[in-house]
């Protein structure tokens, strides 16, 4: 009560535009010492452009960024930003270097003249000890291109940690970790904020982890700062949905709206590994949980990709296995991958392409048709995705909304399966909704679709039955009806909090 305030870092009247479009308006942020701070907004609100900005990736055109020192003297932009570690939505890892070296980086980027293997190893092992300390024991020396996006996606987060930063931004960090880790990532920043006045600026569109972690929050809004550090604990989710926009969209009642679940004829998909067989009725939706190293393999099979025998999925009109991902695709498996920037995105090509790419596939066309351009609008249309122009690079768009370029690929297109990991990663929560609904449409038209998720609660919203990996990576077992709960798939996935 009546402590005066320990500013790190305030911005106030930010304004970016790109070209004719203004996507900053006049924004407002603050954060103080040793405080978790949410920063929220549905996709495309600006919240990725303002952190670029405040970290001198990005360029403002108007406004002030101030920093201070824990003393609470002013810091020049320059000194300010050495004090900043961030961690994209997208990987910024050197995929050459190994994981030590990777988190190592920032001791350079601060200026330090000798680069000391042993000693930076030590420092990697410690920083990521932090959440995973197997993990942190057999991969120091491990080349990063070798590395899975989840495991990337740890040593990002341990890179931020061990950098000695004031203020970490954390921008969507908990998509691709497992419900046992972000347990172990919140309680490392709850001890650094508490211990060593660690900042923390959280964005997520994840509402239980914001209320788990956040004791404040900024909602923005088109560009444009709607709620200025409230206490997260005063509003209540309805609250921030509206405050967001989003009120129209998040209230999509799944119960309500989509269609009544029945079991659909037809010949079911039978997945099947030593001993354990599992028959998918078309318009069955399977949940997966766990680790990813048993839902990979898995579902590397399912869509053609598979370098073992392992698992064995079949269909009366497949062939025993298949032969590639395109031969998947056209016979009917479709899907979405979770490392978007790796793997989905077609980074040099324009949105139209990227939206249109199964159904080249699929259809064997390679030339872009007057017909396809109609096709890419309506699907565009259909998951609501903004762009000032589908010839337009995808990195033109926010991250949410690059997601839903990948989910418009499979949109409409009659499959068989459809397989999808971390679908909604990085998608606000009124799309959530809309994304669930789509989802549940396809599977009511008779397409059986195997979703992986390390969000547990999206699982239990959308799933008939979910099949729970354990951190070895062995199925521990299918949950459905009554079973499913958090408390028991944290048990099957050995990921009990
Ligand atoms: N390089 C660019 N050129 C043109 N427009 C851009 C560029 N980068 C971002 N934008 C636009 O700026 C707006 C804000 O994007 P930003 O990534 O900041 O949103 P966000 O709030 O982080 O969204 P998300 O939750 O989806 O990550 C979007 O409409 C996006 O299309």
């Amino acid at each position: 009560m009546g402590t005066a305030r320990q500013i790190v870092v305030s911005v106030s009247g930010l304004t970016k535009a790109y070209g004719a479009t203004s996507v900053l308006k006049g924004v407002d942020f603050s954060v103080d010492r040793g405080e978790v701070h949410a920063l929220l907004g549905g996709n495309g609100a600006g919240k990725s452009t303002m952190i670029r900005i405040i970290t001198g990736s990005a360029a403002k055109d108007a406004g002030d960024i101030v920093f201070h020192s824990p003393s609470g003297e002013l810091r020049t932009e320059a000194e300010g930003r050495r004090k900043i570690a961030v961690v994209h939505q997208e990987l910024a890892l050197l995929p050459h270097l190994t994981v030590a070296e990777n988190i190592a980086l920032p001791y350079f980027a601060n200026g330090a003249a000798l680069f000391n293997r042993k000693r930076a190893a030590g420092q990697a092992y410690d920083a990521l000890a932090m959440i995973d300390r197997e993990f942190a024991a057999t991969s120091l020396q491990r080349l990063i291109g070798d590395l899975s996006l989840h495991e990337g996606q740890m040593v990002e987060i341990a890179r931020a940690l061990a950098s000695g930063a004031e203020l970490i931004l954390l921008d969507e960090p908990t998509a691709n970790l497992t419900a046992q880790e972000t347990d172990r990532l919140f309680t490392v920043l709850r001890r650094l904020t508490r211990e060593s006045g660690l900042s923390v600026v959280f964005v997520s569109h994840r509402m239980k982890e914001i209320r788990q972690i956040a004791n404040v929050c900024t909602i923005i809004r088109d560009g444009r700062t709607v709620v200025d550090r409230a206490a997260t604990a005063s509003l209540t989710d309805a609250d921030i949905i509206e405050k967001m926009g989003q009120t129209a969209t998040a209230h999509v009642s799944e119960r309500a709206a989509v269609p009544t679940r029945r079991a659909l004829d037809g010949e079911p998909l039978i997945i099947k590994e030593n001993g354990f067989r599992l028959e998918l009725r078309p318009g069955t939706i399977l949940g997966v949980a766990g680790a990813p190293a048993g839902p990979s393999t898995l579902i590397a099979t399912l869509v053609g990709a598979a370098r073992s025998r392992r698992w064995t999925v079949s269909h009366a009109s497949w062939p025993d296995s298949f032969s590639s991902p395109r031969q998947a695709a056209r016979l009917g498996s479709g899907f979405i991958t979770g490392d978007r920037s790796h793997k989905g995105i077609l980074h040099s090509l324009p949105i139209i392409d990227n939206v249109l790419a199964s159904r080249r596939v699929v259809r064997g066309s390679k030339v872009t048709g007057v017909h396809e351009q109609t096709e890419c609008l309506d699907l565009m249309q259909a998951l609501k995705v903004k762009a000032a122009s589908i010839w337009n690079l995808p990195n033109t768009l926010s991250g949410g909304t690059q997601q839903k370029l990948l989910l418009a690929r499979w949109l409409g297109l009659p499959s068989r399966l459809l397989v999808l990991e971390e679908p909604t990663r990085g998608v606000d929560i009124g799309t959530k909704r809309e994304i669930y609904h789509l989802i549940r449409q396809m599977a009511a038209s008779g397409t059986v679709i195997v979703w992986w998720s390390t969000e547990n609660a999206e699982l239990l919203e959308v799933c008939d039955r979910v099949m729970a990996f354990d951190t070895e990576g062995r199925c521990a077992g299918v949950i459905e009806n009554e079973d499913l709960s958090e408390d028991r798939l944290a048990e099957l996935t050995g990921m009990a909090a």
